[in-house]
């Protein structure tokens, strides 16, 4: 018998620093499984199951979910998922979070796209997002192919209530104090294989 290793690898950025487009090409290149931390919560926001009406008004407010509760979430999801291989976007975003992780399972690769602020700023007030699907656009660099609608679906676009300007501005300080930490904490694992891009 020949037992198949899972591979399994974890994308890290800043708010609005691609995390989500990258993900999508990674995934259909190399057949992982993605799981965006943000659209499981925007799901069940949009499902008003009793997670998201609790936890809408601390995203739309761009703050951090609790710990515990988004930990629960993505180690429930990651159950189903023993023997493929995966790809986790926007988990783990503290230090406890990814020790939870890390008590459960070891982490082959960590991607990090380092992009500036200010690009960053940029990027989110012309990110447009078709909300069903988690499908990510930008009026600059890969618009629909009809202004505001869906390329597959053609329902219509719209903005995330956390990008505006002033929401961007709080999660950009929450990620440098309590997000950047994680990339320190990975670098420390030893065999933990790093991937660096600046973007
Ligand atoms: N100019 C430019 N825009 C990008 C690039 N990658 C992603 N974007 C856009 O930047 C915005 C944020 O990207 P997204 O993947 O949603 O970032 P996330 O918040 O880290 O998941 C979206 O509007 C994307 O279309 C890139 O390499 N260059
Ligand atoms: N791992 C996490 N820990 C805490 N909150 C989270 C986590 N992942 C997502 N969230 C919440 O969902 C929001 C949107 O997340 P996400 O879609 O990953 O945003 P972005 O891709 O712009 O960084 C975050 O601002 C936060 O409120």
């Amino acid at each position: 018998m020949v037992l198949q290793s899972v591979f399994r690898a974890v994308i890290m950025g800043a708010p609005g620093s691609g995390k989500g487009t990258v993900s999508t090409r990674i995934v259909q290149g190399f057949g992982l499984k993605h799981l965006s931390s943000g659209d499981m919560l925007r799901t069940n926001i949009e499902d008003k199951t009793d997670l998201g009406l609790l936890m809408k008004s601390c995203i739309d407010q761009g703050q951090l979910v609790p710990d515990d509760i988004i930990s629960r979430l993505i180690m429930s999801s990651l159950r189903d998922l023993e023997h493929t291989n995966w790809l986790l976007d926007g988990f783990p975003r503290t230090v406890a979070q990814a020790e939870a992780l890390d008590s459960v399972y070891d982490v082959d690769t960590v991607i990090n796209l380092d992009v500036p602020f200010q690009t960053i700023r940029e990027r989110l007030t012309s990110r447009w997002v078709h909300f069903p699907s988690g499908r990510v656009y930008n009026t600059d660099f890969n618009p629909p192919k009809k202004p505001g609608f869906d390329d597959v679906t053609g329902e219509p676009l719209g903005q995330r209530d956390d990008d505006s300007p002033e929401t961007v501005c709080r999660r950009l300080k929450d990620y440098e104090r309590r997000t950047q930490p994680v990339l320190e904490y990975y670098r420390k694992i030893p065999g933990q294989q790093q991937a660096m891009g600046k973007a």
